[in-house]
């Protein structure tokens, strides 16, 4: 399903309102909302309408869960940091019990990052593969979603819910949730806005599917669904009516 907005405020919008709509139902069918962010720019706004009248009274913040898609391998307060942009866009302005607030480590070595994540994974969800009630992710323009790169070991990883991973021309390391975690979600919420996007946005709704290209075409929930709010520049190259 794709929604069209006509900017990225009032996308923002609509992903927040939608964020606390499936909060609610959440906590109303099993008493507690698991929400996976997305990082990158682009849920920012998202997050801070959640931080802000009249949303932040609607979300039942003592029930929320939160966890991260991807982290990049920085330390807490480097602004290139996933966990930081939403701490302080949302998180330290909305009262989650801190011991709901599940932080990738993107200080620790990346590998034992990986694996401590798959830890607080686990302790959390039991030994079943993990399903969040939310998930958030962002597109790059070069496919990829998460840390899922074009072309990565970590699009077959079939058996971690982790993995560590590396954007080429990037110097620094990722962490980054695997496939099997995202399509055991109830719901992927895609959010997408600007006209730098449209190509990748095209070729990955429009195009046969090719996951090591677009590795965003992997996240199919097989017992779950996929919106895409998308701003009318990133939607400019669609069929109309997709
Ligand atoms: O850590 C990250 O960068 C994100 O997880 C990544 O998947 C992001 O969602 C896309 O790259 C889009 O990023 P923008 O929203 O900044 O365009």
């Amino acid at each position: 399903m794709i929604e069209v907005f006509p900017d990225q405020e009032s996308l923002s919008r609509a992903t927040a309102e939608l964020f606390a709509a499936e909060a609610g139902r959440a906590e109303a069918a099993h008493g507690r909302f698991a929400v996976l962010l997305a990082g990158g720019e682009t849920p920012r706004r998202t997050y801070e309408l959640l931080a802000e009248e009249p949303l932040r009274h609607r979300v039942p913040w003592g029930r929320v869960h939160i966890f991260w898609g991807d982290e990049r391998c920085v330390p807490p307060e480097d602004p290139r940091s996933n966990v930081r942009m939403a701490r302080r866009a949302l998180l330290d302005r909305v009262p989650v019990p801190a011991g709901q607030i599940h932080p990738i480590a993107g200080d620790l070595p990346p590998r034992q990052a990986a694996a401590a994540y798959e830890a607080a994974l686990r302790a959390f969800f039991g030994p079943e593969l993990p399903r969040f009630d939310l998930v958030l992710l962002g597109l790059g323009a070069d496919g990829h979603t998460a840390s899922l790169f074009p072309c990565s070991l970590a699009l077959d990883e079939r058996e971690r819910w982790t993995a560590v991973t590396q954007r080429a021309n990037e110097e620094i390391k990722r962490i980054t949730v695997t496939a099997p975690l995202l399509n055991r979600a109830a719901l992927v919420v895609f959010l997408v806005t600007g006209a730098e996007k449209a190509a990748v946005l095209q070729e990955v709704l429009e195009s046969s599917p090719e996951p090591h290209r677009h590795p965003a075409q992997l996240v199919k929930p097989a017992h779950g669904a996929v919106r895409w709010l998308v701003d009318r520049a990133a939607a400019r190259l669609l069929r109309p009516g997709l």
